[in-house]
């Protein structure tokens, strides 16, 4: 785990759109192997996949290499709009022919929250290594909540503190859909990346309370092995404390 984190800042949320799409091509146009990707809902998980999707070295990438996985679903139908994975269809893999799309159950699989939870358990592992019985993610994508949440690990909850599994069922979120399946911190922390996306005034309070180690901040907590980036556009970061902005 690297301790170290960044803050990339850029002008608008397009802009940093861009920027972190450039970024992703980049890494998925890189090496030989497979390459393993955790995908975020929320506001900047579709906008960075749709510019993604829309610049040109897009076709550079030789997707069947790419297995995309998700940090977080809210439990509902296949389909459904408000599905992260379903906003991510939209933007960018029903235009590509990835080599794997691994999606959480959804609420007509036939499973229920918490069989669902050991079937993406077991779906992980088989992708797993001697060390950990789940991917070790080359990106983790995690959107940032107002209230500094990430994936479905929500402030002031258990599923935060859970080191023994790598899927949580969530029950009672704060935000609906009230239930919900997420990753764990410990499947987070073994990536090597952790980019955290985050565009808004509404976001400002949670980047400065993940900067500033809050143990009760979700964002604050997630380190990636080799780097953990902070992308934010300006909005979101008027309470970043000087002199960590990063110049690239
Ligand atoms: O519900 C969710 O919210 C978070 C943050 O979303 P945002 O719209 O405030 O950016 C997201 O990261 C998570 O994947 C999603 O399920």
């Amino acid at each position: 785990m690297s301790a170290d984190r960044r803050v990339v800042v850029r002008a608008d949320k397009a802009a940093l759109a861009e920027e972190v799409a450039a970024r992703f091509l980049r890494v998925l146009a890189s090496g030989d192997g497979p390459v393993h990707v955790a995908l975020t809902g929320g506001s900047m998980g579709a906008a960075v996949l749709a510019a993604a999707a829309d610049r040109p070295e897009a076709g550079e990438v030789d997707w069947g290499r790419v297995h995309f996985w998700w940090g977080d679903e809210r439990w509902l139908p296949a389909g459904d709009d408000e599905r992260n994975d379903a906003q991510a269809d939209a933007a960018l893999l029903d235009r590509v022919d990835a080599g794997g799309i691994h999606r959480f159950p959804s609420t007509d699989s036939g499973l229920g929250l918490d069989e669902a939870a050991a079937a993406y358990t077991a779906e992980l592992a088989a992708f797993g290594d001697a060390e950990h019985p789940y991917p070790a993610f080359d990106i983790a994508f995690l959107g940032v909540g107002p209230d500094g949440h990430i994936a479905s690990l929500f402030p002031h909850r258990l599923e935060i503190r859970v080191e023994d599994r790598p899927v949580v069922a969530v029950r009672d979120s704060p935000k609906p859909p009230p239930e919900r399946l997420s990753l764990t911190l410990p499947v987070l922390n073994a990536s090597e990346r952790v980019w955290l996306v985050l565009a808004g005034a509404d976001k400002a309070w949670a980047l400065g309370a993940a900067l500033s180690g809050s143990d009760e901040t979700p964002a604050a907590s997630v380190f990636g092995r080799a780097e953990t980036v902070f992308f934010a556009d300006a909005a979101a970061s008027t309470e970043v404390p000087e002199g960590i902005i990063a110049d690239d």
